[in-house]
């Protein structure tokens, strides 16, 4: 079960962060993880802070630690909802384990819960840290490898229609459609906007990694025919080593549309290896590949963080597969609004969510309904990991249809 709220050392004091201390917050921040970014990336961050609801601790008037959140949209089953993308968690390293984050959070979730936001989702640089929040898994994805040192082997055929090169300043303009249209269908994504899409897809230079090349955009479908799909690329080449493609980011409206994409990106001259890192754990690939050991999945993790701030609305902004009428008992010892015995019923008439007096037929943590939230979680397993108790036998198997998704939950856009 999630712990107890951790108790908040007097002497810190949350407050909002202005806008006059910046500078100071971004100096924090990059003694906190360790970098030194160049002025321009400096001017970036300070851009992308502006934007954010802000949360500062201090000791006095010493700013030690602070927490923003992004004014997101996430696609959730059936709909999008609102949802604070909470970064720049930091705390100086003189001020850690006093309770500062746990504090920074609570007033950030008060701020959350002032805006009718009901929802919030973070990447976690640690996957410990966020689970006694009441943060749960809301999504995964995996890193595949393509050897592409020889043709990549497929067991559909790929889309005949032309490729061609879109310039990084065209691209979000042509692509922005296409991915808005694809995002509805997988919950999970966030909602990119013209300055998200030129800040963090199609920046010259690559934010991590300044050896990479500027990005490649590839779009399916010849000039003034509808687009059939996209990928977003990075290549390496050092001087002895076989070249890299990274593929960053690829949408397909169909499976040969996606098998043309993943064709051209492993027959790049002189490359000998396509790594695409947070592809979607049902990427269609791994199973139209003819040879698996030739595309593998070098790696598995948690990718989005979510915090269900508000329960009952979370749950009525969603759709349901399967009809659904079943009390759950959650447990929030951040929120406790969250807490206690509701009915969530869901049948042709609409959803509803109240509390009841009615004994409970599951008992779950918040976290752990938040990593179901999306559909990449089933009840059933949490009840087999020990993680939920069912009163009422079937109680999980219905729940599990009802939150059912027709494709995992994926994100990609990193904050
Ligand atoms: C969304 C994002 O931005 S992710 C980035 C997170 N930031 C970083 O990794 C930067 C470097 N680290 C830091 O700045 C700090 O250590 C933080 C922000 C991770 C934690 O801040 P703190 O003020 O020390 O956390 P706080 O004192 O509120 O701790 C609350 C609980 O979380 C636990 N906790 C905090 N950080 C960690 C961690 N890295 N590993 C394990 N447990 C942790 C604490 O032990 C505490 O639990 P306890 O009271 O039961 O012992």
């Amino acid at each position: 079960m999630e712990s107890r709220p951790t108790p908040c050392t007097p002497a810190l004091k949350f407050r909002e962060l202005p806008e006059s201390e910046l500078d100071r917050a971004l100096d924090l921040a990059y003694l906190a993880f360790h970098e030194k970014p160049e002025a321009e990336l400096r001017a970036h961050h300070k851009e992308l802070l502006r934007g954010c609801t802000r949360v500062g601790a201090y000791d006095g008037d010493a700013l030690v630690g602070t927490v923003s959140a992004l004014p997101f949209t996430l696609s959730v089953p059936g709909g999008e909802l609102p949802c604070p993308g909470v970064t720049f968690a930091c705390v100086a390293p003189t001020h850690r384990r006093r309770g500062a984050l746990s504090g920074m959070l609570a007033e950030l979730f008060a701020r959350c819960a002032a805006q009718d936001w009901p929802i919030a989702a973070l990447w976690a640089s640690e996957a410990v840290i966020y689970g006694r929040f009441g943060f749960g898994e809301g999504t995964r994805g995996v890193t595949v490898e393509i050897d592409s040192a020889r043709p990549l082997a497929l067991r559909i055929a790929p889309d005949d229609r032309p490729l061609r090169l879109l310039s990084p300043a065209d691209a979000p303009a042509q692509l922005a459609a296409f991915y808005d249209r694809t995002r509805a269908g997988r919950p999970g994504r966030i909602a990119r906007s013209r300055a998200w899409w030129a800040e963090e897809w199609m920046a010259e230079k690559d934010e991590e990694d300044a050896s990479f090349s500027p990005p490649r955009v590839v779009a399916l479908g010849g000039p003034g025919e509808p687009l059939a799909g996209y990928a977003i690329y990075r290549t390496k080449r050092e001087d002895d080593a076989p070249g890299l493609v990274r593929l960053d980011d690829l949408e397909a409206e169909t499976p040969a549309a996606a098998a043309a994409l993943w064709q051209y990106a492993a027959s790049v001259d002189l490359t000998a290896k396509v790594r695409a890192w947070g592809r979607p754990v049902d990427d269609p690939l791994l199973l139209f590949a003819a040879d698996r050991d030739q595309v593998r999945v070098t790696a598995g993790f948690p990718a989005l963080w979510l915090r269900l701030l508000d329960v009952r609305t979370a749950l009525l902004r969603r759709s349901y597969a399967a009809p659904v009428d079943l009390v759950l008992d959650v447990h929030d010892a951040h929120l406790p609004v969250n807490s206690g015995p509701h009915r969530l019923s869901c049948s042709p008439r609409g959803v509803a969510y109240e509390p009841t007096h009615d004994p409970a037929d599951l008992s779950l943590a918040v976290r752990d309904l938040a990593a179901c939230y999306l559909g990449g979680t089933s009840p059933t397993a949490l009840v087999r990991a020990g993680l939920a108790t069912e009163h009422t036998p079937g109680a999980a198997e219905t729940l599990t249809a009802a939150l059912r998704t027709d494709h995992a939950p994926h994100t990609v856009d990193g904050f």
